[in-house]
């Protein structure tokens, strides 16, 4: 594989009703074998990232997968590969999962330890889960243009969310530098901050009624702010 080369990756967060998360280690022969993570697995051609899920959900676990919501889109570069991973949320879901490639598995609440070690970049992304549908004022959110770095603090002492408020792509590129748990946009610039229609972050519609929050998730928002 060619250096440059990005792989696209679709990667189901399967919520149950009680708030835990569908979660599996890596099979064996596999790169980061014995890990855990969120399941899925490589676009194939054609493929749209909904599809690849319904088809690596089944493939691997056994569980049928019916609706999915774009979360975000995330690049990560690993040794073995330079990666896209395209995060969808679900509740929508049914069937018994089972170990189809010898994969230990389970629902696992954010805060829960899993049997297993998560790979890394895993961890921060399974806190956000948590992440509420309509915003509440127990998250801190940063205007970026004023002190950033307070963030860091602030996440250790108090909140456990740090989020940005961003009127433009180039705060929310400053908001997915310094990885922020959430961005919260207007409206009228959510479109422009999208990536080929993904959220870069988890991401608010600010000054909308809760009412819409179904129709801004269809669009690829996390949830609102009223
Ligand atoms: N499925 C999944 N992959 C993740 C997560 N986080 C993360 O960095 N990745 C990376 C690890 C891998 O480099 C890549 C997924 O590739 P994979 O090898 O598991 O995909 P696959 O099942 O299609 O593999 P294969 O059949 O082609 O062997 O994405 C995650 O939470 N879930």
């Amino acid at each position: 594989m060619s250096e440059d080369k990005v792989v696209d990756v679709a990667v189901g967060v399967l919520i149950r009703e009680d708030g835990r998360v569908l979660l599996a280690s890596r099979p064996e022969g596999k790169p980061w074998a014995g890990y855990w993570e969120f399941p899925g697995g490589k676009l194939e051609d054609g493929e749209t990232v909904h599809q690849a899920l319904v088809r690596e959900l089944d493939e691997e676990l056994g569980v049928r997968l019916a609706d999915s919501f774009p979360w975000f889109v995330k690049e990560h570069r690993y040794e073995h590969a330079h990666v896209r991973l395209h995060f969808r949320r679900s509740r929508d879901f049914f069937g018994e999962a089972l170990s189809k490639e010898g994969q230990d598995f389970g629902f696992y609440a954010a805060n829960e330890r899993t049997p297993g070690v998560l790979l890394p970049i895993d961890q921060n992304i399974l806190n956000r889960v948590d992440l509420p549908d309509v915003w509440e004022d127990s998250t801190a959110v940063l205007t970026l243009s004023e002190n950033a770095l307070h963030a860091t603090v602030v996440r250790d002492r108090k909140y456990r969310f740090v989020g940005a408020r961003c009127g433009n792509l180039d705060d929310v590129m400053k908001a997915v530098a310094m990885d922020f748990d959430f961005v919260i946009v207007k409206p009228e610039v959510f479109e422009a901050t999208l990536w080929k229609g993904e959220p870069r972050l988890p991401t608010y519609v600010e000054d909308v009624p809760a009412s819409d929050l179904r129709l801004w998730q269809d669009r690829g928002a996390h949830g609102v702010k009223p």
